[in-house]
This record gives structure tokens, C-alpha cells and sequence, in this order.
């Protein structure tokens, strides 16, 4: 049988272990706390199962590598035991939100408690289903095909939607058609518990990791209140008025920033109050998704937009675009090589993206998210008042957003960083207008300046030297310039 592609190598690849955001030592969970300095059992025999893999020793990984995830003191009983803490941990919170908030951030701590290797500092993406994903590969090379069916619909759990892995089934069921014994196996019991506990909003809108969907972070009020100031702008100048959306010509774009809404407030064009608020929920948000990811490092708000996007009547017949095309916040999407190149004209410093809902009275618009191909949809989430969406910037979320076909939909994107040289100095120009500072862009403490310019001269020369390393581009191999995926690459069906 021709199943997999010879790409084990870019399959493997992950091993680069990438920037994460989500290392997180537990705060309910003590046990948590020692992550990744000591090996754990799990840890030896993985490491093992790893080095028998690259050495083509199929039969000894498959053994090693379902070891690791399934004896005693493995990696499946450590996270469900640390799911266990967070549930019974969580009862103690007062409010709603902040008791979800307190057990999926726990949870989310446990997908990283197995993901940080001795020694390191930050989590390996998508851990586990990358485990299961060398797993599959070493028994289907071993010829245990009972063993790599049941493994491959572990995955699946993970991954309902993935075009690769679904044409793997289906080709094991053409291939092993009178096998009914391989066939019929079931997931692993343990993954099932794990694959569903690893959709971290509470609805299962969301599939996979590094994504969250919280609800009611603002109120019916608040919501009217933004929608009537994003009219008020829009019919006095917010720099788009009436011009067509950059995305798509069957929609109007209308945008507001914190420090224009500031401005307008100043002016008595709209009411201050409502450009405070504004800028408070930047904050709202910031401090909401800082305490979900548990971010070891701070976190900067780097850019709030509140943007409306309305269908232009009588010109929606047969529409097949899209109202944001899909894309990736922080690196420009190659969806024919799955790569992603984090380098300029991207806005290469966004970490975290969020986006802050605040109605839902029209027809299309919803958020979805999608495999690196672009194409194929695996989550989808649906715009109302207070549901705030969290994602890291990366190319685990490419993203994109349905035609809006009626009526207008309104929504404040917010972009976080790291990297405080890059947090939004036009807040800070809004906060001074507020408290009656004098501010210029030149009172900005010039060192900071400069800092900025050096850091996007320094990110322009690796970007070169990017460029440089083309040749590894065109392969379509994995260079250190491109941030890999969480969602390891390509199984397809060989020749
Ligand atoms: O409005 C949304 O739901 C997403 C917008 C978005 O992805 C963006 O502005 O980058
Ligand atoms: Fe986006």
C-alpha cells in the first residue's frame, strides 16, 4: 500500500521547537510547576521512539512511541490527571466568566506540562497529535496496520477535518478491505478523553489549540454604545468613509482607531466617555487573554481597530468572495508549500490576535479558521455582542472571514505583542490627550524611537538573509526563517 508521502522529513520537522507563547507554569496545579525541568518516563521513551525513527527502525519506534503514551506514568495519565486538578480546582471562583477563564487556562497549562521538554523553556506546539502523527507513520512503515488505524483515528480526534489524514482512512479502508479486525478499531480511549478536552472553548466552535472563544466580555449597553460611536466617526471622517472595503469591492469598510475616536471626543464629535470605553476594552481584552494563555512574559496591546464591514446593496448576487480573505496575522501564508514567511511586509511582532464581537443583525460574516492550505475549515466561529476570540498570531491560525451579505458587522480586531517597543504608542498619545499631557510623536522618549527603527532595520536584514537561504524556499523544506506549524505537514497518498 502507497499511503504516506517519502516527506518524512518535513514531517518530522516540527521537531524545530518553536517560539511559544504558552509556556505556562500551572497555578492551580502545583504539580505543575516543575514542567520541564526533570525527565519524565514518558520523556525517555519518546526521546528513544524518536531516535529509532530517524534511524528507520520502525518496528522499535512504534513500540517506544505508543509506550510513551500509554504505560504507567505516561503522558496521556499525566495530562488527564492534571485535567482532573483543574476541574476540581476551579469551584472556588466567583464569577462565571472568570471560573471558565481559571479552568481552561489550567487546562490549557496541561497541554504544555507534557509539551516542554527537559531543558527548554517554551512548549512544543500540538505535542501530542505530532506524537500520535510519528506513531501512525512507525507502525503503518512496521506493517502493523491494526495498530496504525487505530492511531490514525486517535488523530482524528484532534483533527476532525484534516484532508490528509481523512484520505489516509479512506485509503487503509480500500487497501484492508477484508480486514475487518483492523478496521474496526477505536481511538484510544485515553486520546478520546484528551481530544475532546483539548477544544478549549466550552461549545466545541472552536478545533484545536492556541484558540479561545469567551463570552460576555461586554455588555448589551456597551455593545450599542461602540456601534453608535463606530456611526458617529464614520459620518464625521474616520479617514474610509464610504470607501469600499480593501478586501473585497461588495463591501464598505469603516475604521476607527483609539487615538482618532480621542480625537473626535476632544473635537465634540462624539462623546468621550464612549472613545474611553474604546480604549478600555483594548485593556478588557489584553488582561482577559494574558490571564487565559498565561503569558510568562508581558503583553502589549500593538493595535485596535474597530472596523465595520457592510454589504453594498443590490451588488451581492452570486458573491464567492470572501470579506477577509484567508491569512495568517503575523507571517505572509503560502498555502501551495504550507509555509509561512515571518518577515516583512507581515507584521511580524503580533503574538496574540483577538477579535471583540459586537453584534450579530446581519447575514454572513463569520470568523473560520483553516488548515494551511487555506482551504480546509476547522473551526468557525459566530459574531455577537461580548464574544471575544483569542488566537495566537501565528501560522497555527490561518483565518478569514465569510461574506457579509447584509447589513453591517462590526467588530474591534485588537493585535498584542511581546515586544514592548512595539505596543501602540497611539494609545499612549490618547491617554495623554485624556489627561491633558502634552504629547507629540517627538515627546516620545527617543531612545524608543530609535530602538524601533533598529529593530525593523534588524528585522529587514533577516529578512534578507532570508532571501538569501531561498534555495531552501523553493524546496519547500523548513528554514529558520519560517516559523513551522504547530499541524505537522504533508501526509499524502504516495505514488
Ligand atoms: O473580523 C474578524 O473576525 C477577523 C478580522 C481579521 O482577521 C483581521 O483583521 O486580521
Ligand atoms: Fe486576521
Amino acid at each position: 500500500m502507497a499511503l504516506l508521502s517519502p516527506h518524512v522529513s518535513a514531517y518530522v520537522a516540527p521537531q524545530i521547537f518553536i517560539f511559544a507563547l504558552f509556556h505556562v507554569p500551572g497555578v492551580i496545579s502545583s504539580s505543575s510547576s516543575s514542567l520541564g525541568l526533570h525527565l519524565q518516563p514518558y520523556d525517555f521513551l519518546y526521546y528513544s521512539g524518536v531516535r529509532a525513527y530517524f534511524g528507520g527502525e520502525w518496528v522499535k519506534a512504534a513500540e517506544l512511541l505508543e509506550k510513551s503514551l500509554l504505560t504507567k506514568e505516561t503522558l496521556f495519565k499525566v495530562r488527564r490527571e492534571c485535567h482532573d486538578e483543574c476541574e476540581s480546582a476551579g469551584t472556588n471562583a466567583l464569577h462565571k466568566l472568570a471560573l471558565s477563564l481559571q479552568i481552561l487556562s489550567c487546562k490549557q497549562s496541561c497541554v504544555t506540562q507534557v509539551a516542554t521538554r527537559p531543558g527548554r523553556v517554551s512548549a512544543q506546539e500540538d505535542f501530542l497529535p505530532t506524537q500520535l502523527e510519528h506513531l501512525h507513520i512507525a507502525q503503518f512503515k512496521a506493517g502493523d496496520f491494526t495498530g496504525a488505524v487505530k492511531t490514525l483515528r486517535s488523530l482524528l480526534l484532534f483533527y476532525p477535518t484534516d484532508k490528509d489524514n481523512l484520505d489516509n482512512l479512506q485509503l487503509y479502508s480500500e487497501t484492508l478491505e477484508g480486514d475487518k479486525e483492523s478496521l474496526s478499531t477505536q481511538p484510544q480511549q485515553e486520546a478520546l478523553f484528551l481530544g475532546w478536552c483539548d477544544h478549549l472553548d466550552d461549545d466545541d466552535t472552536m478545533n484545536g489549540t492556541n484558540r479561545v472563544v469567551l463570552d460576555g466580555v461586554m455588555t448589551e449597553k456597551e455593545c450599542d454604545t461602540i456601534l453608535q460611536l463606530a456611526s458617529a466617526a464614520g459620518s464625521v471622517g474616520d479617514g474610509y468613509r464610504g470607501r469600499r472595503s480593501p478586501h473585497t469591492p461588495h463591501e464598505t469598510f469603516e475604521g476607527l482607531t483609539v487615538l482618532r475616536a480621542a480625537k473626535l471626543g476632544q473635537e465634540g464629535f462624539v462623546n468621550e466617555s464612549d472613545a474611553k470605553l474604546l480604549h478600555e476594552l483594548g485593556e478588557r481584552a489584553r488582561t482577559l487573554l494574558h490571564s487565559y494563555f498565561r503569558s510568562p512574559s508581558g503583553l502589549y496591546v500593538s493595535f485596535t481597530h474597530l472596523v465595520c464591514r457592510s454589504a453594498v446593496a443590490g451588488d451581492q448576487e452570486g458573491r464567492m468572495d470572501l470579506s477577509h480573505p484567508v491569512h495568517v496575522d503575523n507571517c505572509i501564508l503560502e498555502p501551495e508549500t504550507k509555509l509561512c514567511w515571518r518577515e516583512p511586509p507581515a507584521f511580524t511582532h503580533r503574538d496574540l490576535s483577538a477579535v471583540l464581537y459586537l453584534n450579530d443583525n446581519f447575514d454572513g460574516g463569520e470568523l473560520f479558521f483553516t488548515n494551511r492550505d487555506a482551504k480546509t475549515v476547522t473551526a468557525r466561529v459566530k459574531p455577537s455582542c461580548g464574544r471575544l476570540v483569542g488566537f495566537s498570531s501565528g501560522p497555527v491560525n490561518p483565518h478569514g472571514v465569510t461574506a457579509v451579505t447584509r447589513g453591517k458587522r462590526c467588530a474591534l480586531a485588537l493585535w498584542f505583542t511581546k515586544e514592548k517597543l512595539y505596543r501602540d504608542m497611539e494609545r499612549e498619545e490618547a491617554e495623554a490627550l485624556w489627561s491633558g499631557r502634552a504629547w507629540s510623536r517627538r515627546s516620545r522618549s527617543p531612545k524608543v524611537a530609535l530602538h524601533r527603527e533598529e529593530a525593523d532595520a534588524a528585522r529587514l536584514q533577516s529578512s534578507n538573509a532570508a532571501e538569501e537561504v531561498s534555495g531552501h524556499r523553493a524546496a519547500g523544506t523548513n528554514s529558520v526563517f519560517c516559523i513551522c506549524s504547530e499541524h505537522t505537514g504533508p501526509i499524502t497518498k504516495g505514488v
